[in-house]
């Protein structure tokens, strides 16, 4: 133990390089399914979305995408889709949470879930939103909350919403923290009290020219890319022809660097009329995810409710004939005869049922 420390001590950054080399080079066999995706094999080794790649795409003029993940699973899904950027949004607390806004989100609900997807993107490059509160006050309040999201969230990069003077200061200060930071403008949801609500943003001429100047100032300051939200098409066309870094637009038109769009969203799972004031109208369904959730609710229940589930099949843990023989003498012998019988008649009923076995290795 004592020399392994002395060694690594004595090796400097080697050991650490290494280490690092070790984990980019993992690779996906050991996920449990194929994509068809078209996104990286599973025998590919996971090498994970850097700002050059994204730089290199931008500069190729090819479309980077960018999708919402909360969670381990819908991350392993955004991953496995060869999505370039994950982004935990704050929107979470509205898709996941129930909040009729994004003001409510916390650090600590952010540090969870960018937790959680760090755990299923390996390819990925992570993005976490930092919530509404922890970058307003100070720009030592915003590198301080930055660094949380990396260190203890293990996220690649931040993002953070508006572009008044302070935002931009916030930025900078991120960057020179070492931390990239993406911006946003347009919509800003945390600024929805100010905004008075979800609408669109830049459609006069004046209020286009002030996203335009935000963005170019989040540019000054060193953020890698700008999300634009729910603008004009030719205001964001505009602003992606003035910037020299890209735009991922949500609601903004095809003339972006990019798109972004919130996981559930693209799913069809927010089209219970509960959710419908939260759907943007902007959004695409690609599946009707929700409707299928339902259909697989309402015939569990019912299948429980006549007793269909569980068959054998779904039954896997057999038991020894003499084992389960000395069981029943043993409950017969403490005058346990009613459930000796129930044993007994259950051992009867499985074996006259002739499924198949779904043998669960554990
Ligand atoms: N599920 C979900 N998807 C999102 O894209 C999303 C969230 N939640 N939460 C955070 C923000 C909020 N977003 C939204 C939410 C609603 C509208 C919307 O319905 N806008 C209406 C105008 C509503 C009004 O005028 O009050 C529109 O017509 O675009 C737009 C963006 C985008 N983000
Ligand atoms: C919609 C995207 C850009 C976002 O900020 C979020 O999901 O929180
Ligand atoms: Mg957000």
């Amino acid at each position: 133990m004592y020399r392994t420390t002395m060694r690594r001590l004595r090796d400097g950054g080697k050991y650490l390089s290494n280490a690092i080399r070790k984990r980019e080079n993992r690779s996906y066999s050991n996920l449990p399914c194929d994509t068809v995706y078209g996104g990286p094999k599973p025998q590919d080794p996971v090498k994970r979305v850097t700002l050059r790649h994204l730089a290199s795409k931008y500069t190729k003029k090819k479309p980077i995408t960018m999708l919402t993940a909360y969670d381990y699973p819908s991350a392993v899904h955004v991953d496995q889709a060869g999505i370039d950027i994950c982004l935990v949004g704050d929107s979470v607390g509205m898709v996941v949470h129930g909040h009729d806004t994004t003001l409510p989100v916390t650090m600590d609900d952010m540090l969870l879930h960018c937790r959680a997807v760090a755990r299923g993107a390996r390819r990925s490059l992570l993005v976490g939103d930092l919530p509404f509160g922890s970058y307003e006050q100070s720009p030592s309040q915003a590198v301080a909350n930055a660094t949380r999201l990396l260190k203890e969230g293990g996220m690649d990069a931040v993002k953070l919403e508006g572009g008044y003077g302070s935002r931009v200061t916030a930025a900078k200060a991120i960057v020179e923290a070492g931390i990239a930071v993406m911006g946003h403008v347009g919509l800003t949801p945390q600024a929805i009290s100010a905004l008075g609500g979800f609408r669109p943003q830049g459609q006069t001429s004046s209020g286009a020219k002030m996203v335009l100047e935000h963005a170019l100032a989040l540019q000054e300051s060193g953020c890698f890319a700008i999300v634009l939200e729910c603008l004009p098409s030719p205001v964001s066309a505009a602003i992606t022809s003035a910037l020299k870094i890209p735009t991922i637009g949500i609601g903004a038109g095809s003339k972006c660097s990019g798109q972004v769009l919130v996981y559930h969203d693209i799913l069809g799972m927010m089209q219970h009329p509960h959710y419908v004031k939260v759907t943007p109208k902007f959004c695409k369904q690609y599946a009707q995810v929700g409707n299928i959730v339902n259909e697989a609710l309402v015939s569990y229940r019912e299948e429980v409710t006549n007793g269909t589930f569980p068959s054998r099949a779904h039954s896997p843990y057999q038991m020894d004939a003499a084992e389960l023989d000395s069981f029943i003498g043993e409950l017969e012998g403490s005058g346990l005869s009613l459930a000796a019988e129930a044993a007994s008649t259950a051992s009867k009923g499985s074996s006259e049922n002739n499924e198949t076995v779904v043998q669960v290795k554990r």
